[in-house]
């Protein structure tokens, strides 16, 4: 039963039911459990086609033989299947919908995620590993295609066609035989050339329409067509900056394209920025790290209308736990809490640094928004930034191999989190603030994989939509729709299922901030799973399509308007 609570969430009695019919949707256009995909039918009706993959077959695919069960994955009997890998490379279909989609909610939302968690018997051990899976939800005219696609990258196509790891993935590296390979492996290392580009972590369409895929390694960077899924081939940068990492969330709108560089060698961070229609980054300005030994972790960074946010945490990339063999507990990254955190706010026209505070420790993937503070006379005396912030504990990144999310489902073992709001004053002082925007019971101290709306980005906003928690649960199992303005979150939940990522898209004409749907995925109980849009102002349910099979859990997603 999926529900929508108008408080924190605490107890079944309390939440107000939404109506769900029992009737399961039925798929049309076919599909095939457990065998490579066989979808024959065309589609044409009223301007809608869904093509027929089976003409298509891609050469490599996920066998039946491959394929991971619960048991094989993890060793639990239970049914759901974010966290066990997508049965077949591609699948195509239209969704039946129960509810109404709304007839302005036209294109395409694209997820990327981790679905392909082991090769053969051989099983990953962290999320992040997954070999990517792209899915997909055409929206038109009140209909819905969905599809799914595993991205050809070399390191999946590697490790199809060899039957084993061949590059170093988020924790997995591959074996070495001898001391001389291990040698080799080292300068592999360096030059990048044994890092991975499976583009697992999210997806961004550009000011240009082009759409890419990314993670944090510079070289998986891919172009993706979104009508098609199909691999269309690397994003080569084509200026001469190097490097091997960078932020897997840059800040993409139809006019910018931010990220940051992290430099290993000399530890601070690079500010690039790139044109639409261009694949040559630019360097604007350069932060040294405060602290050390090595700059912290960047996964994502917030910016202002006139300011690039440069975090700086403790939790810090560490060379050593780069070049290991097996996975230390925090992987490639040491928590250095006597070097700091540190917080640094770069112009975007000048390049110059405005702002470096010292703040409290904290831990965070993912910032939500940012933003500029005005005295009486329209100057800015200060930045406001919020993040999911995971109380300055490491232990989240533990939390996430697959082992404790297949094996404590229903167990409290999620660590607390809270919208982290960092205040940064622009006058010189040493120090900012961090201080939760509301309070973290609203949403169950769970909190992460948030979004806003998109015209909001760098600007005063009010509602965020994220995962948060309705414990007992090992892993952010609701939807939450966070009002930091009057400090209050409405959460939907559905006992036993894990959300994805919230992306709120708005409605053509809107001028309220909430007027729009969300799009989120659903692995439900019983092992299904199904689209779900909700209503961006009430957070109840408008509709929902199920999938053919449940889809393994899935990180970041975009919106692709109708062309
Ligand atoms: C899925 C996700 O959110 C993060 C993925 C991160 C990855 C794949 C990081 C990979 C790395 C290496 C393979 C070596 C260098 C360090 C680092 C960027 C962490
Ligand atoms: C899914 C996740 C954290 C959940 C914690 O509550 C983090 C994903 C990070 C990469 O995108
Ligand atoms: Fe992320």
């Amino acid at each position: 039963m999926a529900s929508t609570q108008f408080s924190s969430p605490r107890s079944h009695a309390q939440q107000a039911t939404m109506a769900v019919s029992g009737k399961p949707g039925s798929v049309k256009g076919g599909c095939s459990f457990g065998r490579a995909v066989n979808f024959s039918r065309k589609h044409h009706k009223g301007g809608l086609r869904v093509r027929n993959v089976a003409t298509r077959l891609p050469e490599t695919q996920v066998s039946p033989e491959t394929q991971v069960s619960p048991e094989k994955g993890g060793g639990n009997e239970r049914k759901l299947a974010a966290w066990t890998s997508i049965r077949q490379e591609r699948w195509e279909g239209e969704l039946a919908v129960q509810g109404e989609i709304p007839l302005w909610l036209n294109g395409t939302y694209l997820r990327n995620g981790p679905g392909l968690w082991h090769i053969g018997d051989y099983n990953f051990r962290h999320l992040f590993d997954g070999y990517a899976t792209l899915v997909r939800l055409h929206f038109q005219d009140g209909r819905l295609i969905a599809g799914h696609r595993q991205i050809q990258s070399e390191a999946y196509k590697a490790a199809i066609k060899n039957k084993k790891l061949c590059y170093r993935e988020f924790s997995e590296v591959p074996k070495t035989d001898n001391f001389l390979s291990y040698v080799g492996e080292l300068a592999s290392l360096f030059s990048g050339a044994s890092l991975t580009d499976n583009a697992n972590t999210g997806v961004v369409r550009l000011g240009d329409g082009r759409v890419v895929c990314l993670t944090e390694t510079i070289k998986g960077s891919i172009i993706i067509d979104p009508d098609t899924l199909e691999t269309m081939g690397k994003f080569e940068y084509s200026d001469t900056l190097g490097g091997l990492i960078h932020s897997a969330h840059p800040i993409v709108t139809e006019s910018e394209f931010w990220t940051l560089l992290p430099d290993l060698v000399k530890p601070g961070y690079i500010v690039v920025r790139m044109e639409p229609g261009s694949n040559e980054r630019k360097v604007i300005g350069r932060v040294n790290c405060r602290g050390g030994p090595a700059p912290g972790w960047i996964h994502s960074f917030p910016v202002t209308e006139h300011y690039v946010v440069v975090p700086e945490m403790s939790l810090r990339y560490c060379a050593q736990n780069l070049l290991r063999a097996e996975p230390t507990p925090l992987y490639k990254f040491e928590w250095h809490p006597l070097s700091k955190a540190f917080m640094h706010v770069m112009c975007k026209a000048s390049g110059k640094i405005v702002a470096s505070v010292e703040v409290p420790l904290y831990v965070t993937f993912h910032f939500i928004n940012a933003y500029e503070e005005k005295d009486e006379d329209g100057r800015v005396t200060g930045i406001v930034a919020d993040c999911c912030e995971h109380n300055a504990d490491t232990t989240i990144l533990d939390k996430l191999r697959l082992q404790n999310l297949r094996s404590f489902s229903g167990e409290d073992v999620l660590p607390d989190a809270r919208v982290g709001r960092f205040t940064i004053p622009l006058d010189g002082s040493p120090y900012g603030k961090l201080e939760a925007a509301l309070n973290p019971d609203e949403h169950g101290r769970g909190m992460d994989m948030c979004s806003i709306n998109p015209a909001y980005l760098g600007k005063t906003y009010r509602y965020a939509y994220a995962c948060g928690a309705q414990r007992p649960c090992n892993f952010p199992n609701t939807l939450t729709k966070l009002d930091l303005v009057e400090k209050k979150a409405k959460n939907w939940f559905d006992e036993g299922a894990v959300p994805s990522e919230p992306l709120f898209v708005a409605r053509p004409g809107a001028t309220e901030e909430d007027d729009g749907v969300v799009i989120s995925m659903v692995s439900d109980k019983n092992g299904e799973g199904y689209a779900l849009l909700l209503d961006g102002r009430t957070f109840e349910e408008i509709a929902r399509g199920k999938f053919p099979y449940g889809l393994p859990y899935g990180l970041h997603g975009c919106w692709v308007p109708k062309k």
